[in-house]
């Protein structure tokens, strides 16, 4: 006869799939009836007609035939709005200190953040954001990225995420793609987002975003900046001064002219210059030769002003390199471009 004991102790490991914490610490297992090895059980969900239902369930059953179940019942209910609200609280006690600071910006909170930043628009800023974030994840690392290019984002469509986040009362659970925890303002653009997460809040959206994301553990936090030295560059700036930069442009002579303005800015701003990203470099033909169709040399000419390392050369990518979205195959060339790419950046951040 299995116990109620064993039955709970079995069910710790298996968390849930959006808050990545387990069952029975959100206090969701409920109404557990054993009788010999058959177990009766209620999962009570953050959200009537959860989507990850069929997970949780395959997880639930998994974990308990592990330890002798030969069957498992399990009916799915919903938290009432006040253990919902219970449950804000709890999620908010990890993201936020108690002067309301995002947890994710105390000192000791481990999280790397990397500012993704150039000084014109479309020189590939995102491609690198979403590139670099997937192959730091596929390294094992725990990646969030978050998509600070407030009017112009791009990043949901770009890794061609179409779910938007979980909210639970005011907090949102970020929508995971490439197993990378993803945060825009794309996700609250129509007009049955909530309130707090459009414009009253205009001014506060990055400590909003910080602080009412439910990041859960992160080691990086890659923020796509929006292109040039305005208002959320300064912003970051004051609220991460320990951010590092990247700085993307492209060999073109204008694009990393420009790009030495936001490179002066992150000097200016005292964050450190990880390095320089020169995307579109060249485009590889068959025979093995490069066209180098925006030039040479931007990249290097800007890292000489800025006093730092071009870190990667990335060419235009194939349209196979690619199964849709801007997050290339890990295999591909430019994929394991991106590969060398984070193993650089690993390496720079821990000097
Ligand atoms: N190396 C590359 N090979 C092929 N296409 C690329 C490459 N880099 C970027 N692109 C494409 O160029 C376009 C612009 O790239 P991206 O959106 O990343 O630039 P951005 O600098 O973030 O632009 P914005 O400032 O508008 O946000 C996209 O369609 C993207 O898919």
């Amino acid at each position: 006869m299995l116990t109620v004991e064993q039955v709970m102790h079995a069910l710790r490991d298996v968390q849930d799939p959006e808050l990545h914490k387990s069952l029975v610490e959100l206090n969701m297992i409920r109404n557990i009836r054993i009788d010999g090895r058959h177990i009766q059980l209620e999962v009570v969900l953050t959200i009537q007609g959860c989507p990850l239902k069929a997970k949780i369930k395959a997880d639930v059953e998994h974990a308990l035939r592990e330890i002798g179940a030969l069957s498992v019942d399990i009916v799915f209910g919903a938290m009432t709005p006040e253990e919902r609200a219970a449950l804000t609280q709890y999620l908010k006690k990890n993201s936020t200190t108690e002067t309301g600071m995002p947890a994710l910006l105390r000192p000791d909170s481990g999280v790397r953040f990397i500012a993704v930043t150039s000084g014109k628009g479309g020189v590939g800023k995102s491609t690198v954001t979403i590139n670099l974030a997937a192959a730091l994840a596929r390294m094992g690392k725990k990646v969030g990225i978050l998509d600070a290019d407030i009017y112009g984002f791009s990043i949901p469509s770009m890794m061609q995420i179409a779910d938007k986040p979980t909210m639970i009362e005011k907090t949102a659970i970020p929508v995971v793609s490439h197993n990378v925890k993803v945060m825009s303002m794309g996700f609250f653009a129509d007009d049955n987002s909530p309130v707090m997460w459009r414009g009253p809040m205009l001014n506060k959206w990055i400590q909003n975003f910080l602080a009412n994301t439910h990041w859960g553990e992160l080691d990086y936090l890659l923020l796509d900046l929006p292109p040039g030295t305005g208002d959320v560059a300064i912003d970051v700036a004051a609220m991460i001064p320990q951010a590092k930069e990247v700085i993307v442009t492209t060999p073109h002579n204008v694009a990393s002219h420009v790009a030495s303005r936001a490179g002066v800015m992150a000097k200016h701003t005292k964050h450190d210059i990880l390095g320089v990203i020169e995307n579109m470099a060249y485009y590889e033909e068959s025979d093995g030769s490069r066209n180098y169709l925006f030039g040479r040399g931007g990249g290097e000419r800007l890292a000489e002003r800025l006093q730092t390392d071009v870190l990667a050369r990335v060419p235009f990518a194939r349209p196979e390199e690619t199964t849709g979205s801007s997050v290339y195959d890990e295999d591909s060339v430019v994929g394991e471009l991106f590969r060398s790419l984070a193993e650089d950046v690993l390496y720079k951040d821990a000097q």
